[in-house]
């Protein structure tokens, strides 16, 4: 499958110097939801801005659907629709009229067909006539990914699309999410909610001081959740692991008193049973044990955890 976006070697220094973004390699496949998680300053807006044209890339390559972002400017921009994460929008103008107004900015005919069709699919048909300023934190945000699509992108970039959402109109937008995504267009979406990402994504991206240092499909890394820890706390102390137990890689605690193991759930044989009769033949005693399993936050932390 060709991608609908391809990012290669890019990278941004401010004009104060400040290097965001340090050769970043990406591609986004068609129709899929792509999540790029990253901890506070990593580069997710930057990276945004530019492959919408709002900032400048320092170096390197970006096209969509095959348009070069720079040279190809209006034809590559029109394919993308950009929820911001600020809120902003005329207070004041009527939920058509300022959806309308944003598709003109595209230069694209009026075609109030398409504008009734986004409002019924985000549920904002009934307050088509309502001013923006009468409606709720969760409408208003409907309206921004309305505005994103009146002029039919094929991309949608959501920025922290549940930022400060109550659980309930977070899954509300879930489902208009996938509904969208259903449709055929391509969702990016950054996000602080690993549960989000979770829920969401068909393939998560981790940036950290503007490096993408993991791309998985989602199934993958589901995978790496269902392995578990097993930590058994010793009655004595170990200088070292015994070489009879070095088949199943185990870690000892800086202090010898505790040994770990990693065990995958989902496999035929978590090597558990084996394992405790081999510390016992080698004469190693336990006094206390207990498991915990890995979720997607305790490896976006690891992964990006300052050296
Ligand atoms: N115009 C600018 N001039 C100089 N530095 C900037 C500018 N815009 C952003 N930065 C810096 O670039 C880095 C990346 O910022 P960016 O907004 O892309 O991060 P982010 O991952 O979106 O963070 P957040 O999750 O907080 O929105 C930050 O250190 C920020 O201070």
């Amino acid at each position: 499958m060709s991608p609908i976006i391809s990012v290669s070697n890019l990278s941004k220094t401010y004009g104060s110097g400040f290097k965001a973004l340090n050769n970043i390699n990406l591609e986004i496949n068609k129709g899929e939801i792509f999540a790029l998680l990253g901890p506070n300053g990593a580069g997710k807006t930057t990276l945004i801005s530019i492959i919408c044209g709002i900032a400048n890339p320092s170096q390197g390559k970006i096209a969509v659907a095959g348009h070069d972002i720079v040279s190809d400017y209006r034809a590559a921009r029109s394919m993308i629709g950009l929820v911001p994460q600020e809120l902003h929008t005329d207070a004041f103008e009527s939920v058509w009229a300022t959806v309308s107004f944003s598709r003109g900015l595209f230069g694209k005919p009026k075609n109030p067909a398409h504008i009734e069709k986004v409002l019924k699919d985000l549920s904002l048909w009934d307050k088509k006539d309502n001013k923006i300023v009468t409606l709720s934190g969760g409408m208003k945000r409907r309206v921004m990914i309305a505005k994103a699509l009146s002029h039919e992108p094929q991309i949608l970039f959501l920025d922290e699309p549940t930022a400060g959402v109550d659980v309930e109109l977070r899954k509300g937008m879930w489902e208009v999410v996938r509904a969208l995504q259903a449709s055929g267009v391509t969702i990016i979406l950054t996000t602080h909610y690993i549960e989000e990402a979770e829920e969401m994504a068909d393939r998560i991206g981790v940036i950290n001081k503007g490096e993408i240092i993991l791309i998985e499909n989602k199934t993958t890394l589901m995978q790496k959740l269902g392995r578990k820890q097993l930590t058994l706390q010793l009655q004595g102390r170990l200088d070292c692991v015994p070489p009879a137990l070095a088949a199943y890689s185990l870690e000892l605690s800086s202090d010898g008193r505790a040994v770990t193991y990693d065990y995958d759930t989902k496999g035929e044989r978590t090597g558990i049973t084996s394992l405790l009769s081999d510390l016992r033949n080698a004469g190693v005693r336990i006094s206390d044990l207990d498991t915990r399993q890995s979720s997607l936050e305790d490896i976006f932390v690891s992964l990006v955890r300052a050296p």
